[in-house]
Parts: C-alpha cells; structure tokens; sequence
C-alpha cells in the first residue's frame, strides 16, 4: 500500500548511511538507506529504483542531494564528494562483465594491479580470492571457457580482491538458470559470510532476500517502504507488495469490538478475529495477514465453524509444482493456496463463484 511509513525495527548500528536523492525526469527516487556490517537486500518491483539507487551509493550517477557515508568517511554530502575510483566500493552486476581476452586469473588480478599492487602480489591475491569461490582450478581459462554461474563467482571474486568497505550487487543471480542459481546462491551466501564489509544486494527474489540478507529494504516508486530482519517483515509485512512477495494476504482496516470478540472493519466487509493485536485498541488503524493456505475453498455453502465467510469470484489461477494459488475477489480480496488434486476436485476454473472460509485463529493482526 503506497504511502504506508517506512517502519524501521532493531537493527544494528548503521555503518553505511546515505540518503540518495536521484532525479531521472519523471522517475525521483529518494531512499533513506542504513545498513549494518552484514549483508542488506534491496528489494522492489521493476522500476522501483534499485538499480539507481546503487549506482547512486557507488558515486556513478550523481545525487540531486543527500549524502552517503561509510563509518567515518564522508563520500557525498556538504558540498564534498569522492569520485568513484575514490570509493572503496565493489559491484558486481547480472553480468559478470569480464574482460573476454583476460584469464579468470588476469580479471582478478585487474582491481589490485591497477591501485599499484605488484603484479606478483596482484596474482597471489587473485589466486587467493578465486579460491574462495571455488575457482581455485579454473584460474587459467577464459571467461568465454566457463559457466554462467563460474563466471558470475568470478566476478565476485574480481570485486573483493581490493578489498572494498562496501560491496554492491545488482541482481547477481538473475542471469542465471535455476539450477545454476541456486547453486551460486549458496556459493555466494558461503562467501559473504566471510566478508566483513557492508554488502548491499538488489534482487526480485524474495528467496535471495531470505537466504542471503540479515536485512532487507523494500523500495517502491523510489520510496523506501518497509525494513527490518527476514523474519519482521515476514512477521508484519506494511505493504502489498511486501505481503505478495513472502506469499501473505495482507487487509487493512480498523479494529472494532464486537458483542462479543473483535473483528477488523475492512473496506465492505469484516474480519472476525479470536484475539485483538497487542498495543492496539476500539478505532485504531491494523494490518491483518491471512496464509494462503489457511483459506479454505468450497464449491456450495459450507456447514464450518470457521467465523469469516465469504462468496468470491475467481480472478485467476496460477500453478506452481503440485499447488495452485486462486486470486480471488469480491467482498475481500485473497489468495487461496491449495493443491492441484482441490482444483480438479473443485473445478476451479477463472469467472467461477466460490465460498472461501477462514478462521479467526488463523487471521494474524498488529498496528499499523
Ligand atoms: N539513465 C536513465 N535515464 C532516465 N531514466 C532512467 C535511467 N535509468 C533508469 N531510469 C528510470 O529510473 C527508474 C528506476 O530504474 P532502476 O533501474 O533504478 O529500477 P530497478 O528497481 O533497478 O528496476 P529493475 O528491477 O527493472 O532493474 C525507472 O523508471 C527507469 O526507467
């Protein structure tokens, strides 16, 4: 939901702090950004500002205004800046980007040797980072004689041989094959555990996000809309976006008591809850997140206890292995995930009617 305030929860001291204010014409993004030591993914729908907002840190477009620091160090801000060369900054992009002529080994050995680092001492090192990425034995090929995923390590490997504060990827699994991607997923989460900069990563996989951050930073419209640890945000998604990627219903509304209970005042309709949310009371703004998997579906009227019941039109369904997730609208807007035996057994199909159930238990409330 746009507009929503950025929530910020228990995170560590911030080492990097910036604040990017970038003006592309009709696109403004304007992104309060803190990360830890440790890594921090940068997540958003196409065009929300991802891309720009890390090329914004590394100096290589210039911000309108703001300031970006790093500990101690002043990089823009107060009428100072540091050209990019100046940085200690490491990026790697979807695409590896290696110099083709050059072995894995040269490519390394590029980022050392040109900050005035002997050549022999330049290999070494190189040879030191290819190891830690697995490529200890692939050192002497070329780009063009490796993977996909080979060479996105190496380009990782290339990013931390000048041994940079900060380490920025765009979407470094994107350009892979699902195989080859989970794999580098794990090569890189191994990685990255050992570094002890600042890394900030944009991905649209949420399961990059869960597997690789200690933080994550939603970006939408070039506004940051939501941070916190894997499991805050699991815990309270803020926005739709937020909810859609870790596969939650997420309603807002507000809290009304009931004779008795409590139940949440939706736009046309209500939710019947068991408990109302700790720190919120009779008028008050909450969010209320209901698991795909917690909505029941029904082709006829059901006999169900269940408190929530409501007839929805069936939007759209989408198939992902053995289970289906239903779009469905109406009264309520939800997501109902079942197996794809329940939409035979059903005979779900796009304009149908059907009655979705959910039981208060199952609907999880907090403050807005
Ligand atoms: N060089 C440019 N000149 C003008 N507008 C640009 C430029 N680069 C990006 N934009 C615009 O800025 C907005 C943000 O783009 P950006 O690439 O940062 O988004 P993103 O979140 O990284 O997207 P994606 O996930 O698709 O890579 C978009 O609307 C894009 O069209």
């Amino acid at each position: 939901m746009s507009g929503a305030p950025a929530a910020t929860t228990g995170i560590p001291a911030a080492v990097l702090d910036a604040h990017v204010v970038v003006d592309r014409g009709e696109f403004v993004l304007d992104a309060e950004l803190r990360a830890p030591l440790g890594v921090t993914a940068l997540l958003g729908p196409n065009g929300s500002g991802k891309t720009t907002a890390l090329l914004g840190l590394a100096g290589l477009v210039g911000l309108a205004r703001g300031h970006v620091r790093l500990g101690e160090e002043q990089w823009e801000g107060d009428a100072r800046g540091r050209a990019p060369e100046q940085r200690s900054v490491g990026l790697v992009l979807a695409e590896p980007m290696l110099f083709p002529h050059l072995t894995l080994l040269d490519n390394v050995a590029f980022g050392p040797r040109a900050r005035g680092m002997p050549r022999a001492r330049a290999r070494e090192r190189a040879r030191e980072e290819l190891g830690r990425v697995g490529l200890a034995d692939l050192a002497r090929r070329r780009p063009g004689e490796v993977s996909s995923g080979q060479a996105q390590r190496a380009a990782l490997a290339r990013a931390l041989a000048t041994d940079p504060e900060l380490l920025l990827l765009d979407e470094p699994l994107s350009a892979l094959d699902p195989e080859t991607r989970s794999r580098t997923r794990a090569d890189l989460s191994h990685r990255l555990r050992d570094y002890p900069g600042v890394t900030v990563l944009t991905t649209h996989d949420p399961l990059d996000a869960l597997t690789l951050a200690d933080q994550l930073v939603f970006l939408e419209g070039g506004r940051v809309t939501q941070t916190g640890t894997p499991g805050e945000v699991v815990g309270r998604p803020r926005t739709a976006y937020v909810a859609s990627l870790v596969g939650l219903n997420l309603l807002s509304g507000i809290l009304v008591q009931k004779d008795p209970g409590w139940a949440v005042r939706l736009a046309s309709s209500e939710l019947a809850l068991a408990d109302p949310p700790a720190g919120a009371g009779e008028g008050d703004e909450v969010w209320a997140t209901v698991n795909p998997e917690a909505v029941a579906l029904f082709t006829d009227r059901p006999e169900t206890s269940a408190r929530n019941l409501w007839r929805l039109t069936v939007d759209s369904v989408t198939v992902t292995g053995q289970r289906a997730r239903i779009h469905l609208s109406g009264e309520v807007s939800l997501v109902a995930e079942v197996t794809l035996g329940a939409v035979a057994a059903l005979g779900i199909t796009t304009g149908q009617q059907l009655w979705a159930a959910v039981k208060a238990t199952e609907i999880h409330t907090y403050p807005a």
